[in-house]
């Protein structure tokens, strides 16, 4: 069944039974050490890993870890080329839960991302990146207390897809061809519009499935949240690439109408239901005007539709949202992507969960957490129906390999939102107590060290983090 390496003789599978995941005392879980500073980071996490379970559970409990190969070690096994062989996806098929160091991607050529394949192998279609501030975190943010969000950032399709063709190859150039002389010319909205014959070209599909599964996952976690914070918007830049990031926000709002039309509201609804609150005997036409900015320079075909948009929202939903019932539902609402990159920082505590297409959920993610803390405090996982790959936000930070100095919080912190994921919140909390309290006691690597004032000198090595951690807990 495997090639080159071997199951641990001790330990169980976690199952999938009933849509559900069944954890045994003893699961075994595959891990990659990762490229790049993963040799540093992963012992360093393993060690807390294996703390917490300890002292949470006295022994019931213990992860049988189980070491798979992808990267550059993966190469050193099984050969040139060989990086993500086939024995790692058996074993991540096999046990369902897995954990990972980052890996790298060359830029402008060579392999396509390790990291994306097995996101797309296994449809592990939601990425989750909680960004939350710890206590005592130094930021270059104000009030970075005020963040705490979850980028649910689709992970399987976008440009992520990889379908490009490289600028003066021969399917690029036929492309290109057919494309200017065919189908741009075809339609009409496109005009005189031309592709630069120079041009190397990528196809960004967004489907309609894999927009739809990764918002109903949000919804899903919204309302799970306490409520102020349930909350769903849909991140696109809809404005400039209308029928794949403009359709990713009709979809999430398709999704809301037909599937959780009981437990949501779409924040335009919401004005439409506190107009007739505030005046129970409005016209459908004054409604209208104070939804839409600009109603009156509408043309009387638009203004007609805006007045429809009122009645059918009111004959809809009045009965069950109306009269503030709607302030106890999940709020959906929608963003331009540049402005949600502001408004995380001018506005942090109105925002929850950021639904996103992969492209935009990349940025986004890397940029909330340089708010709470930076790279080194980013977890991620990437989850589907029934498996789950657990990896930080950050990549190999290969200037700072094997120096034994890098953050290990961000994989630590993925660590932790496996074992929330297995249902061993105690083990979690353990965690989540100990790195605030190694922080807040000036327990940090130089990446906090550096920012705190007066900065931390010297700064721990990233070994004698994960060792302060284990002290606090
Ligand atoms: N999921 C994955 O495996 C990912 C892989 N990658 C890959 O990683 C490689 C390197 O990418 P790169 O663009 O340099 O981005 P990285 O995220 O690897 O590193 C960029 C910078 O972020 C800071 N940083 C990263 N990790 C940590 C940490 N644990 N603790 C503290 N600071 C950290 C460091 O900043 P400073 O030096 O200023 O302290 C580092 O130099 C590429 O091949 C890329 O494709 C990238 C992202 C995700
Ligand atoms: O796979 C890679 O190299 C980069 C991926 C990445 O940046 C991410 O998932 O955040
Ligand atoms: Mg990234």
């Amino acid at each position: 069944m495997y090639e080159k390496i071997v199951p641990p003789s001790q330990g169980s599978r976690i199952l999938f039974q009933d849509g559900k995941l069944v954890v045994p005392n003893d699961p075994i879980v595959p891990f990659i050490r990762g490229d790049g500073t993963g040799v540093d980071i992963w012992p360093a996490a393993q060690r807390v890993f294996d703390a917490a379970v300890e002292k949470a559970y006295g022994g019931d409990r213990n992860i049988v870890w189980f070491k798979v190969y992808a990267g550059d070690e993966a190469c050193d096994l099984y050969g040139t080329y060989q990086y993500l062989p086939e024995d790692t996806l058996n074993a991540i098929r096999d046990y369902r839960v897995a954990i990972k160091g980052p890996l790298t991607t060359p830029v402008g050529g060579g392999i396509r991302s390790l990291n994306v394949a097995l996101r797309q192998i296994f449809e592990l279609y939601a990425c989750v990146r909680p960004c939350k501030y710890y206590n005592g975190t130094p930021s270059p943010h104000k009030s970075p207390e005020k963040l705490d969000v979850i980028v649910y950032r689709e992970n399987t399709e976008d440009i992520y897809l990889g379908i490009e063709w490289a600028q003066g190859t021969e399917i690029a150039d036929r492309l290109i061809k057919i494309l200017n002389e065919d189908l741009i010319p075809a339609t009409l909205e496109h005009g005189k519009k031309r592709i630069p014959l120079d041009s190397g070209i990528g196809i960004k599909p967004i489907s309609k499935q894999g927009s739809q599964r990764l918002i109903r996952r949000a919804i899903q976690h919204a309302l799970r949240l306490p409520k102020p914070k349930q909350q769903v918007t849909l991140v696109h830049k809809g404005n400039i690439m209308k029928y794949t990031e403009g359709a990713f926000r009709d979809w999430g709002y398709e999704l809301v109408r037909e599937e959780f039309r009981e437990e949501c509201i779409i924040e335009r609804e919401s004005w439409i239901l506190s107009n007739k609150e505030r005046d129970p005997d409005i016209s459908l036409e004054n409604n209208a005007r104070k939804i839409e900015p600009g109603y009156d320079n509408l043309t009387p075909e638009k203004q007609a539709e805006v007045r429809e948009e009122v009645k059918v929202v009111l004959d809809a939903l009045w009965e069950s949202h109306g009269n503030g019932q709607w302030k106890e539902k999940v709020m959906v609402n929608d963003r331009i992507a540049d402005s949600i990159f502001q408004q995380i920082q001018t506005r942090p505590n109105e925002y929850s969960i950021l639904a996103t297409m992969n492209l935009n959920g990349d940025y986004l993610s890397d940029a909330a957490a340089a708010i709470v803390g930076g790279l080194g405090m980013g977890p991620g996982a990437n989850i589907g129906d029934g498996c789950a790959v657990f990896e930080a936000t950050h990549g190999t930070a290969p200037k700072h390999a094997g120096l034994d100095r890098i953050n290990p919080g961000s994989v630590i912190l993925s660590g932790v939102m496996m074992l929330e994921y297995m249902g061993w919140d105690e083990a979690a909390d353990l965690i989540k107590k100990g790195i605030a309290a190694a922080i807040s006691n000036r327990q940090v690597t130089y990446d906090l060290a550096r920012l705190m004032d007066p900065p931390v000198e010297p700064p721990l090595k990233c070994s004698e983090f994960a060792e302060a951690i284990v002290q606090h807990f």
